[in-house]
């Protein structure tokens, strides 16, 4: 069984770690400090919990995946020169360039990536990039850890960027959607849980429609404006408050480096 080490088991470092126990492909290990959520969370899978890289580096994993806040990486990516060879490195942590990384770990393999929290349920997206110089055997098995967790798209660096705000961001953006969604069912007298449940039910729905379909979202939204209909009545309110506008721009906010 392949070892796969998280480096910072937080919000992300968790849910790629829930995802990759539920495939019971690999063997699991991780590296934070002491906090009771986190081996809270590695006794739930089974994961090997370590405190230090040197303690990491014994037991000798095959990958890596670095999901430190970016104030923390750098500092850490120095410590993983004690790392065998052979380790395959991958960073899902933002605000470093891969130059970064190879200027501290000359000689390993190293990709970056900018996977989703839905990684937790093998729903994620993961944009990934793979510079040239990547040995296949240690880019396709990043290729196989990432497709274990959901959807992959492959894109040059300077994509990662906006490529994880939409799919790294984006999900919350869908939250505040939904909540908003249920807010407007509890108003008009459903109970919360219940609005809360066709609220992401009906997304979930519309996700899955748009991607069996590989129909353009417009012609998805035609399809439910009936002429003189209720929705095309919804559609326009939207409209006339700006919602595409709001989008766009929390996209373009969220981007800012
Ligand atoms: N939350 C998300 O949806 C996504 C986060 N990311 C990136 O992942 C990284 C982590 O983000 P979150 O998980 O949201 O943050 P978080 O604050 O939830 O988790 C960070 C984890 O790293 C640990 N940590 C801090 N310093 C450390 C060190 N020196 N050694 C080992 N562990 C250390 C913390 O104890 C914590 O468990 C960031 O770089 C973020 O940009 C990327 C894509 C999506
Ligand atoms: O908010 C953040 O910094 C990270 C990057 C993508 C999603 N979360």
């Amino acid at each position: 069984m392949k070892k796969i080490a998280i480096i910072g088991v937080g919000h992300m470092g968790g849910a790629i770690l829930t995802g990759l126990a539920k495939t019971k492909k690999y063997q699991l290990l991780a590296e934070n400090h002491v906090n009771k959520r986190v081996s809270q969370l590695t006794d739930k899978y089974n994961c090997q919990l370590v405190y230090s890289i040197s303690d990491l580096a014994k037991l000798i994993p095959d990958l890596v995946v670095i999901t430190t806040p970016a104030a923390a990486t750098m500092e850490i990516v120095q410590k993983l020169t004690i790392l065998n060879k052979d380790t395959i490195i991958v960073s899902a942590a933002a605000g470093h360039s891969l130059k970064d990384y190879q200027a501290k770990l000359a000689g390993y393999q190293i990709a970056r990536c900018i996977p989703n929290i839905p990684v937790s349920v093998n729903s994620g997206l993961t944009g990934i990039y793979y510079p040239d110089d990547l040995a296949p055997a240690a880019k396709d098995f990043i290729n196989e850890v990432f497709h274990d967790l959901g959807e992959v798209v492959e894109v040059a660096e300077e994509q990662l960027s906006i490529v994880g705000t939409i799919a790294g961001c984006g999900p919350a953006f869908v939250d505040v959607f939904m909540d908003a969604l249920a807010d407007s069912g509890v108003l008009n007298g459903l109970a919360r849980e219940l609005a809360n449940q066709i609220a992401a039910g009906m997304v979930k729905g519309a996700a899955q429609l748009a991607l069996d379909s590989h129909l353009h979202p417009a012609l998805l939204k035609d399809q439910v404006c009936s002429p003189g209909g209720t929705t095309i009545k919804g559609v326009t309110s939207l409209e006339e408050n700006g919602f595409r506008h709001a989008v766009i721009e929390a996209v373009n906010a969220a981007n800012q480096n």
